[in-house]
């Protein structure tokens, strides 16, 4: 049932698990765990429960949701790569997380991605091959919301029965064709590539979206839905997990099975046990937040605080990774781009009455109909000119994304005020930079202190400058001479490498994919276990973002489910 705090119910009752965070992986162990109708779960989400609000389910409304009431609102510190500029840090705070918040991309990351979690965590049950039940335990390939014939967009045969609903986008746009037309004319360097959910992204195709019926899919509306009505499970939104508690020993080690939970940081404070574990599934910016307010983490950096250490475990917090975004625009030789949609308000609203009949329209669309994943040319020497190895996983793993959209796209620089765009956003997917969390006080109502180092390294300089050239190869297919007219603002301006990098620094910000900070692994630089329990002490593991050990070079939120997918075997194996 749903409880809108911490109810005496809640409050009294037994539980075996206690999740922490209702986002992706979380939305999934609660699911999955209460298929057994003997195991009870209670799962705690600091945000509401509102998570069915217009602005969520509309598509083409995700613009409104960061810096929303359904966003935690953090901001970066300075970023040095950046010229010193924080960036917003979108975080979803809604019963679904961030999968609420998203921009609805679904990628599931390649062969050499998860190959390589397997590598460095010594555990093959983290390889592409053995993750491929979980991996089809997902997503389910539906009709796009308006019908089109969808032969030639997704492979059918490698998308199985699974719980979240995904689908090709379902309103077509003038670029579509133009960029197929530019897979062929162009097609050494933009191979198509017919289903980058395979295991091998290489190439441009048609994006696979959390979208039903033209409505966003989140872990609540998919994996929650179908567990919320369970008598074994409890949902106690508007509610924070402070820390976990140590109840004993065993093994020589704490037993964190206690959470404190608090709904302000002035209000009272509840303490609940699991009989079998905590599982926080937080994100990869709470939940190594959470470990360092329990005493988890440095042992340093926690006494400067004030914070008597339980466990340490120095790399908690440490090896936060993130993808690099850029939006770059061409004035398009248009007058049907989704441009007005953002400017003229009564455009907007017959789009929304279009969508609220029946979910079509260019509302019922997500971030972008295509996009492609591409290599460095030539990368071994390439990398090694500057001084590193391919940081990407390997050949079905791309260094850099490349998305293109019928409209105006920058972090940094307002929609003009008039005029028709197409813009190709460019992404560094196979980052070198890491930052990390760290606290700011012991106070668990603040916020931590963010740093994802973002373009803090030259080599991803150097990745986003072959990114940003790709794109201008890209317009120069035939099929957009008479699309393209020109390179918009500084965009223009930026042609030498010099220029580029200062174009690039000026401009870049975040895709919002932050993971990495409680990573799995061997040796003291991972704080999980290739089971995603914490090292050290018993009772405790981690679901979520901050379990990777790299990451993915595709989007975030299927690898956070398909991980989900396999801890939940893990506990039910381990019952
Ligand atoms: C703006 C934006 C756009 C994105 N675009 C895409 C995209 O297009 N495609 C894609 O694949 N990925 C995208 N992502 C990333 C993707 O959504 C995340 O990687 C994924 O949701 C991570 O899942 P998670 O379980 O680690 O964390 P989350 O989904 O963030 O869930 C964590 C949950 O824990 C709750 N929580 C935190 N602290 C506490 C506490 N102390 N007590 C109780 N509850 C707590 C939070 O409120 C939240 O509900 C985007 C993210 C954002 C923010």
């Amino acid at each position: 049932a749903l409880h809108q705090g911490p109810t005496a119910e809640v409050l009294n009752k037994d539980y075996d698990f206690v999740v922490v965070g209702a986002g992706a992986g979380g939305g999934v162990m609660a699911s999955r765990l209460t298929e057994d109708p003997l195991t009870r779960v209670l799962l705690i989400e600091a945000g509401g429960s509102d998570f069915e609000n217009l602005n969520i389910s509309v598509p083409g409304r995700s613009s409104t949701l960061p810096m929303s009431a359904f966003d935690w609102n953090f901001t970066t510190m300075a970023q040095p790569g950046l010229n010193n500029r924080p960036v917003g840090y979108p975080r979803g705070f809604v019963l679904g997380g961030s999968t609420a918040l998203n921009q609805m991309v679904f990628s599931r990351g390649t062969k050499d991605d998860y190959d390589r979690w397997a590598n460095v965590t010594g555990d093959d049950g983290w390889s592409f091959k053995n993750l491929l039940p979980f991996i089809f335990a997902v997503d389910r390939m539906t009709a796009p919301v308006d019908h089109h014939n969808t032969t030639g967009q997704f492979n059918p045969a490698i998308h199985k029965n699974g719980v979240v609903p995904i689908s090709v986008e379902g309103f077509p746009l003038e670029i579509n064709s133009r960029v197929i037309d530019t897979t062929r004319e162009l097609a050494e360097q933009f191979p198509f590539n017919l289903d980058y959910n395979s295991g091998n992204t290489i190439g441009f195709g048609w994006t696979q979206n959390t979208i039903h019926d033209g409505h966003r899919v989140t872990s609540a509306s998919s994996y929650l839905a179908q567990a919320i009505n369970r008598p074994n499970l409890d949902v106690v939104v508007n509610t924070r997990v402070t820390k976990v508690v140590s109840v004993g020993r065993e093994q020589g080690k704490p037993v964190f099975r206690g959470v404190e939970i608090a709904q302000s940081a002035d209000g009272p404070v509840h303490s609940l046990k699991a009989k079998k574990e905590v599982i926080l599934s937080a994100g990869s910016l709470k939940t190594p937040h959470i470990l360092m307010l329990s005493g988890i983490g440095d042992a340093a950096h926690l006494t400067a605080l004030g914070i008597k250490p339980v466990v340490n475990l120095p790399a908690v917090g440490q090896n936060l990774q993130d993808h690099v975004f850029l939006g770059n625009s061409w004035v398009a030789n248009s007058t049907n781009t989704l441009d007005d949609l953002h400017r003229n308000s009564t455009l907007a609203a017959e789009a929304l009455a279009l969508w609220k009949i029946n979910g079509t329209g260019p509302l019922g669309l997500g971030a972008a109909s295509q996009f492609g994943w591409l290599r460095v040319p030539n990368a071994t020497g390439f990398f090694r000119s500057l001084g590193v190895e391919d940081p990407s996983a390997g050949e079905t793993s791309a260094h850099f994304e490349q998305i293109p959209t019928n409209a105006f796209v920058s972090k940094t620089v307002p929609l003009p005020a008039e005029g028709h765009f197409f813009s190709i956003i460019t992404a560094v997917v196979s980052p070198t930079a890491r930052g990390n969390v760290t606290l700011n006080s012991t106070n668990p109502f603040d916020a931590p202190l963010i740093n994802p180092n973002l373009l803090g390294s030259p080599v991803d300089v150097a990745i986003m400058r072959e990114a940003v050239k790709a794109a201008r190869a890209f317009v120069t297919a035939p099929t957009w001479s008479d699309y393209i007219v020109s390179e918009f603002g500084v965009f223009a301006n930026a042609t030498t490498d010099d220029e580029l990098e200062v174009y690039i620094r000026k401009n870049s910000d975040t895709v919002d994919h932050p993971v990495g900070t409680v990573a799995m692994g061997q040796g003291t630089n991972a704080p999980l276990d290739s089971q995603l329990r914490v090292k050290g002490t018993v009772g405790l593991r981690v679901v979520d973002a901050s379990a990777f050990p790299f990451i993915p070079s595709g989007h975030t939120q299927g690898p956070t489910y398909i991980l989900a997918e396999r801890a939940a075997h893990l506990v039910r194996s381990s019952l």
